[in-house]
C-alpha cells in the first residue's frame, strides 16, 4: 500500500482496502506552544473565534503497548469512538519534501513536522483495524478471510454497535491506559485552516494547527500553509512541540511513554 504506514495489505493483494476504496479525509496537523499573546495573534491574523467546548478523552491498548507502538491511537471521546492511524504520503511526495529541506530555509522543516493522521470514527472499521494491527503482519489474506467470516457472524449477531464496550475492548484485550479532561478554544482562519487552543486538566496547554484534506495529493499544499501560519504565530522553525500525550505519559506513564520513545513514535 502506498499511503498507510501501518497498511497490511501487499502488492499482490491489489487493490487498498484503505486508501482506495473508501474515500479519505486526511488531517495535516501541527502542534504550537500556546502563549498568553496567542489568541491576539490569531485575531490579527483574520482567525475567527468559533466556540470553546470541553471534552473528556479515554485512550486504550493492550498490555504490551501493540497499538500505540503502531502509532496507532484507540480513543473514547465523550460517548464516540475514534482511531487515529498513520498516513504516508507517496514517494514522490517524500522526496520533494526533502528537497525543500535541503533547500534550507524554515518551510522544509516546518512542514517535517507536520502530522498526517487518518481519523475513523465508523466501529465497524475501528473493531477491523484494530484486529488487523493487533495480528499484524503484511499479506496475511487467508487469515483476513477467516477473521472477516468472524466479524460478518458478529454482523449478524447484531453487529459491533450492540455489543458493550467492555465486551469489545474484552475481546481484544483493551485496557484504558490514559484519560483527562480539555478545554478547547476553536478558530478558523482562511483557507479552512482550524486552530485549536487546548487547556487539560493536568496543567498542560498546547495549540494546534489542523486543516483537513481529502487527496494524498493535497497534503502538501495544506502542510505549507500551516507551516506558513506557524511561522507567523511566531513558531520557530525546528521547534518540535510535544502533545498532551507525550505529557500525560511522560508524567504518569514513563514506562509506556519510553517504550514509545525508542520505538520514535513520539519524541523528546
Ligand atoms: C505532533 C504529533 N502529534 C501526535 C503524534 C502521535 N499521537 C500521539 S497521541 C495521538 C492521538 C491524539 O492525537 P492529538 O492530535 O494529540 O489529539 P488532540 O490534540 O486531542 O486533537 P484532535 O484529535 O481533537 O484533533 C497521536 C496521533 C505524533 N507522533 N506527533
Amino acid at each position: 500500500c502506498q499511503f498507510y504506514t501501518a497498511c497490511l495489505l501487499s502488492e499482490e493483494d491489489g487493490e487498498c482496502f484503505w486508501c482506495l476504496d473508501r474515500g479519505m479525509s486526511v488531517e495535516v496537523e501541527r502542534k504550537f506552544v500556546c502563549r498568553s499573546d496567542t489568541e491576539t495573534r490569531l485575531k490579527e491574523l483574520g482567525a475567527e473565534f468559533v466556540g470553546e467546548r470541553s471534552f473528556h478523552d479515554r485512550y486504550f491498548d493492550t498490555e504490551q503497548f501493540t497499538l500505540t507502538l503502531s502509532d496507532t491511537w484507540l480513543r473514547c471521546r465523550g460517548a464516540c469512538w475514534e482511531l487515529k492511524c498513520p498516513v504516508r504520503v507517496r514517494e514522490g511526495e517524500e522526496e520533494e519534501e526533502k528537497g525543500r529541506e535541503r533547500g534550507g530555509g524554515g518551510g522544509g522543516r516546518n512542514i517535517k513536522l507536520c502530522t498526517r493522521y487518518r481519523e475513523i470514527t465508523e466501529l465497524s472499521e475501528i473493531v477491523d483495524r484494530v484486529r488487523q494491527v493487533r495480528e499484524g503482519g503484511r499479506g496475511r489474506r487467508k487469515e483476513r478471510e477467516r477473521e472477516g467470516e468472524r466479524g460478518r457472524k458478529k454482523e449478524r449477531e447484531g453487529g459491533w454497535e450492540r455489543q458493550t464496550d467492555s465486551a469489545w475492548l474484552g475481546e481484544f484485550a483493551l485496557v484504558q491506559f490514559a484519560s483527562f479532561t480539555t478545554v478547547r478554544r476553536s478558530y478558523i482562519l482562511q483557507g479552512g485552516v482550524r486552530a485549536d487552543l487546548d487547556l487539560v486538566d493536568f496543567g498542560f496547554t498546547v495549540g494546534e494547527l489542523e486543516v483537513l484534506v481529502e487527496t494524498p495529493e493535497q497534503i502538501p499544499a495544506g502542510a505549507e500553509r500551516i507551516a506558513e501560519l506557524v511561522e507567523k504565530l511566531g513558531e520557530s522553525a525546528c521547534n518540535r512541540v510535544p502533545g498532551k500525550m507525550d505529557a500525560y505519559l511522560k508524567q504518569f506513564h514513563p514506562e509506556h511513554y519510553g517504550r514509545l520513545l525508542r520505538a520514535h513514535k513520539l519524541h523528546p
